[in-house]
């Protein structure tokens, strides 16, 4: 085995020579992706504005003035702020034909008119800038724990330069992606400055949910109690509160998963075609419904922790041996209700499988595990057992409105106990995805997502 390994040594993809790459400027990137560069047997050399001065480069790598570090590579990745590119034009014989790698990133999106590689391109008409980098850390560079951030996002008008750039990546371990000509570079500029996109709209969403549901709340269950009764219950805004509003945003987040699908087929059905585009909205809204979703079952988590404690809490203690001293002293026992042992039991069974379920789809959105069931089973999950779950969770809140439902006793200053708020959505989108899956809507609709053209198929027959 060992004599193998021997007469096949390890260099044999290598090229004769090794291919030289020049890294303007020796800041924090220069230095990591020069480091990188060289271990991964690449030759380095330095441009620097103080080559003698250079300290901490790493071993190996040579240290040049800018012109003439320019003059041993046709490859020259560009390690400097854009604020500092203008001297670069004085180089503007060395750089022609060269190929120019802009690895910049800027401090705010759209900070500058046109995107830093189309500028450079402005500045040196002759070479062939190509955009990459960019999404890389210089930390994550060194220290090579990089997972998710393994992307290097590449643009340029130059096929040929953009291959060669293309190529380095790939050298250096990282998966290149070809974002097309320097026109996408703004994008590709952007990208590393956003902070989460995909979660903005469900964070903001609960966000306003939970306070607008949390004064709600306040003004029924404290406020109320206080002007009519004259009662502190100004407690009941540590837990009992929260466990209606947690609750609430879970089932109205959920609720909010399955809503877009619903008016997409809507519009589909109206349209009579799937070839015309949603509207903007609708298109973002799909795309964050994972989002969404984890958020949900982040909600849903909290509302049975709390629901863990009712049992261990003061006030619910107080109660129950009040009640008890009470009966004991009147000598009268409140009788055994069946009915409301059926919808107690109940109500909790649907809650604790609709929980069940909603775990299910969270463990499913792992990549992990979503790697490794196909497509149908994923829909199989996301769609069918969420609309189950769906099911048992509004199931739950409506059987936990019991008898109670719309009477008009409970009602405070007109306003309707906090769970019909919560009911409002959920069984709006149950019984639209009622009526669409009836056999003569669900007929056009699949028609219509099979390619089937309402009006098409009339003007053929002109
Ligand atoms: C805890 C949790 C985790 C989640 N994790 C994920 C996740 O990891 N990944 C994820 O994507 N979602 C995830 N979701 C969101 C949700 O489960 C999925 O978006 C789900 O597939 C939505 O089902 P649907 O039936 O409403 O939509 P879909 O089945 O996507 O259908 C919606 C609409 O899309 C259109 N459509 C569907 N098929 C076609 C077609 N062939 N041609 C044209 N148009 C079509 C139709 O207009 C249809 O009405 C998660 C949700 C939760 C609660
Ligand atoms: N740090 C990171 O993790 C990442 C950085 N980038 C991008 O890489 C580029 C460099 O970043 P970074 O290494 O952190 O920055 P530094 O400030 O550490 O380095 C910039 C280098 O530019 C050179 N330079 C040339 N002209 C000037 C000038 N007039 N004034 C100051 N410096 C000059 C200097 O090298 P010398 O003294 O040798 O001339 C300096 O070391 C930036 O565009 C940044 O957006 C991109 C992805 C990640
Ligand atoms: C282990 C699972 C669950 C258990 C044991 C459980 C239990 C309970 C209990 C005891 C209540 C009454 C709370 C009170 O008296 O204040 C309640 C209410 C409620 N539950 Fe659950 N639940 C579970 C899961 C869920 C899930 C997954 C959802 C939906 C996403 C949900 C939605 C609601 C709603 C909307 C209310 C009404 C809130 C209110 O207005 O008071 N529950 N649940
Ligand atoms: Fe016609």
């Amino acid at each position: 085995m060992e004599k193998t390994t021997d007469t096949f040594p390890l260099t044999m993809n290598y090229s004769e020579e090794q291919e030289t790459v020049c890294i303007f400027g020796t800041g924090d990137f220069g230095r990591s992706l020069g480091l990188k560069m060289l271990h991964c047997g690449y030759s380095v050399v330095f441009g620097s504005r103080n080559p003698q001065k250079s300290s901490l480069l790493p071993k190996g790598a040579e240290v040049l003035s800018y012109s003439e570090a320019a003059q041993k590579s046709d490859i020259i990745l560009l390690t400097i702020h854009r604020e500092h590119y203008d001297f670069l034009t004085e180089l503007t014989g060395v750089l022609n034909g060269k190929i120019l790698v802009d690895v910049s990133n800027n401090l705010k999106i759209n900070q500058y008119p046109e995107s830093n590689a189309e500028y450079l391109a402005q500045l040196l008409p002759g070479a062939h800038v190509v955009k990459a980098f960019n999404t890389i850390s210089a930390w994550a560079l060194q220290s090579g724990a990089l997972d998710a951030s393994r992307q290097v996002f590449v643009c340029g008008n130059n096929s040929k330069a953009k291959q060669k750039v293309m190529d380095i990546v790939r050298t250096l371990g990282l998966t290149p992606s070809d974002r097309g000509s320097l026109k996408a570079a703004s994008e590709i500029e952007n990208y590393p400055l956003q902070l989460f996109p995909m979660w903005k709209f469900p964070f903001y969403l609960s966000a306003v949910l939970c306070v607008f549901l949390f004064f709600y709340c306040v003004v029924r269950e404290v406020i109320y109690p206080y002007v009519y009764e004259n009662k502190d219950n100004t407690f009941r805004m540590a837990i009992s509160i929260p466990n209606r509003v947690f609750p609430i945003a879970a089932l109205t987040l959920l609720a909010l998963v399955y809503l877009p699908g619903v008016i997409a087929a809507i519009l589909q059905l109206y349209r009579g075609t799937k070839y015309r585009r949603f509207p903007d909205w609708l298109d973002h809204w799909m795309l964050c419904r994972k989002q969404l979703g984890l958020v949900a079952l982040g909600f849903a988590f909290l509302h049975v922790l709390y629901t863990l404690v009712i049992p261990i809490r003061y006030y619910v203690r107080w109660r129950l041996g009040n009640q008890t001293a009470t009966q004991a002293i009147s000598k009268k026992a409140n009788p055994f209700s069946t009915s409301s042992a059926w919808l107690g039991d109940s109500y909790m069974a649907l809650g604790i499988l609709g929980f069940f379920l909603f775990v299910l789809l969270g463990i499913t959105s792992l990549p992990s595990v979503s790697n490794a069931v196909n497509w149908r089973e994923f829909r199989f999950v996301q769609s069918k057992l969420g609309y189950l779950t769906l099911i048992f969770c509004t199931a739950h809140t409506l059987i936990y409105g019991g008898k109670k439902f719309l009477s008009p006793s409970v009602l405070r200053w007109y306003l309707p106990s906090a769970y019909i708020i919560a009911l409002i959505i959920p069984c709006t989108v149950l019984v639209l995805k009622f009526i669409l899956i009836l056999p003569c809507v669900n007929k056009t609709l699949t028609r219509i997502r099979q390619g089937w053209e309402r009006h098409s198929k009339v003007s053929n027959w002109h």
